[in-house]
């Protein structure tokens, strides 16, 4: 449950949004411009969504307002010109209206995921040409010897100027493999676009990369420059480009041949200096065997490749990211200090993962909103049981299917993206995680935890008899608790409440 500014005139839209928004359990705020959103402190949100016509030039006014919030820009009309202006500046993303509810919802959760980083300059110090497309630096989170492996192509490929092919499941990272290489370049200062290739309508996607002349197609009525041409001097990363339509790859291969660009119903070629990053979930050689790729551009993309293991093959680097995971979506639901009980970070160790470093975010974010109390019990996370990978316990018993989940759990055959190349080995069946065996002391902990946070919360009104009560134990026992942890009772003042 995060808390979010609106800043909307229009009454029926700023509706509409907070029903959505509330939809998810979050808390709505409205302003009716920037002078009121000013007001209500906008850097105290988690997030700032704000119509782009009151957000000021290149929206510029609006981000330093929120700084660090994010915000989210809605566009109506929206421009490639805005948008590119806008991301450039910091913002986390730029929907064009109208936007469907799913997209909102997505765009939403991706701008609460982001770091938050009160120490960062506001985006009025920062400069401009630095940011990339969403304005983001993630961290990339583990140590398992596949990932070591993918940190020291990055490393000795970012300075390489070279095209890079970053290839593994869909939700293994991609993009940060992109960002990481566009950071560690030549090319840092200028900017990085990414671009899903599979997010933009076929009929569009020429006139978005490549830009158009005025007239070229029906609706056409201004020239504009595509996001290639955005990128110049920097790097463009294109997102399954396996889903890029012929006419389009043939284009492409000629900006890698030339370093030219034809815009839509040009006749005159303009030189650009990108560095191109691709990536792909499918085997694009196995493409070209049935003609939907070209073999010749796969030739070309493919001067490096960086090979992503899945999360199921990253052995305890899951339980890591999990950890790290779970302390910022916690934040930003203002659920501070939320922990995996011992079995839940068992599950998440022996889950397969399908939907990797997604699905494990998307579980943890179900998590810390299920969870009644301050551990996140298995039940909150909600992972399907036919994905649970089952193997055996450290000391060789096998392991018991998980309480919450329908008998019997099977060795589930590890899920294949469809079409994606055999590339890796896959690791043999998980051991069971490094921890305890799940006992009542793990439930005892987390209860005492809760016990202490509650007693402290709440002696200060209630009786002694009354925050028995409300835990459920004697008076006694809740005087036992307190000595055996360290919070003894308070002396009763005059006159406040004592039993
Ligand atoms: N090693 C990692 N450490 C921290 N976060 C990660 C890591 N890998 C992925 N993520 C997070 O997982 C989410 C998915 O990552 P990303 O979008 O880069 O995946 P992708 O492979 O490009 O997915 P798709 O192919 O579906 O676009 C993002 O929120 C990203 O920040």
């Amino acid at each position: 449950m995060a808390r979010i500014l609106i800043i909307e005139k229009e009454g029926a839209t700023r509706t509409a949004l907070q029903h959505l928004l509330e939809r998810d359990g979050h808390g709505v705020v409205h302003a009716n411009g920037l002078e009121d959103a000013c007001r209500q402190k906008p850097g105290e949100f988690a997030l700032v969504i704000c119509d782009v016509a009151l957000a000021g030039e290149h929206a510029k006014p609006v981000l330093e307002a929120s700084h660090p919030a994010p915000v989210i820009l809605l566009a109506d009309p929206p421009s490639l010109h805005g948008a590119i202006a806008c991301l450039k500046a910091g913002a986390a993303d730029y929907l064009p209206r109208p936007f469907d509810q799913e997209a909102f919802a997505r765009s939403v959760r991706e701008a609460l995921a982001l770091p938050r980083n009160d120490d960062a300059p506001s985006p009025s110090s920062r400069p401009s040409s630095h940011s990339g497309a969403t304005g983001s630096q993630v961290e990339m989170i583990g140590h398992c010897r596949a990932m070591q492996q993918v940190y020291t192509r990055i490393r000795k490929v970012a300075p390489a100027d070279v095209t890079v092919l970053v290839l593994g499941e869909s939700g293994t990272g991609k993009e940060l493999v992109a960002r990481a290489i566009h950071r560690q370049s030549g090319r840092h200062q200028a900017p990085l676009i990414c671009v899903n290739c599979a997010a933009i309508p076929e009929t569009l996607i020429e006139s978005e990369l490549f830009g158009h002349e005025k007239g070229a197609f029906t609706g056409a009525t201004n020239s504009r420059t595509g996001l290639i041409e955005a990128a110049d001097g920097g790097t463009l990363f294109l997102d399954e480009i396996g889903e890029l339509p012929l006419d389009a790859q043939a284009r492409l291969l000629r900006v890698l041949q030339e370093g030219e660009i034809r815009r839509v119903g040009a006749i005159e070629t303009r030189h650009v200096d990108v560095r191109l990053i691709a990536a792909t979930h499918r085997d694009l050689h196995r493409l070209s065997a049935t003609g939907e790729f070209r073999l010749d551009l796969y030739y070309r993309l493919n001067v490096m490749e960086i090979d992503l293991p899945a999360l199921r093959e990253r052995g305890d680097d899951v339980l890591e990211l999990a950890e790290h995971l779970l302390k910022g979506i916690a934040r930003r639901h203002a659920r501070e200090g939320m922990r995996l009980s011992q079995r839940a970070r068992q599950e998440i160790h022996q889950y397969g993962w399908p939907g990797n470093v997604r699905e494990l975010e998307n579980a943890l974010e179900r998590g810390v909103i299920l969870a009644d109390r301050r551990i996140i019990a298995p039940e909150d996370l909600g992972l399907r049981a036919e994905h649970v990978l089952r193997s055996d316990t450290a000391d060789g018993r096998p392991q018991e299917p998980l309480a919450h989940q329908p008998p019997p759990v099977t060795s589930a055959p590890r899920p294949q993206a469809e079409g994606a190349s055999p590339a890796r080995e896959t690791a043999p069946p998980r051991p069971a995680p490094p921890l305890a065996n799940p006992t009542p002391e793990e439930e005892d902990l987390s209860l005492e935890d809760y016990f202490q946070h509650f007693v402290l919360e709440h002696q200060d009104h209630m009786s002694e008899t009354e925050l028995a009560r409300r835990l459920g134990i004697s008076r006694k026992n809740l005087w036992e608790r307190r000595q055996r942890l360290g919070i003894p009772r308070k002396k009763a003042r005059r006159g406040s409440a004592t039993s």
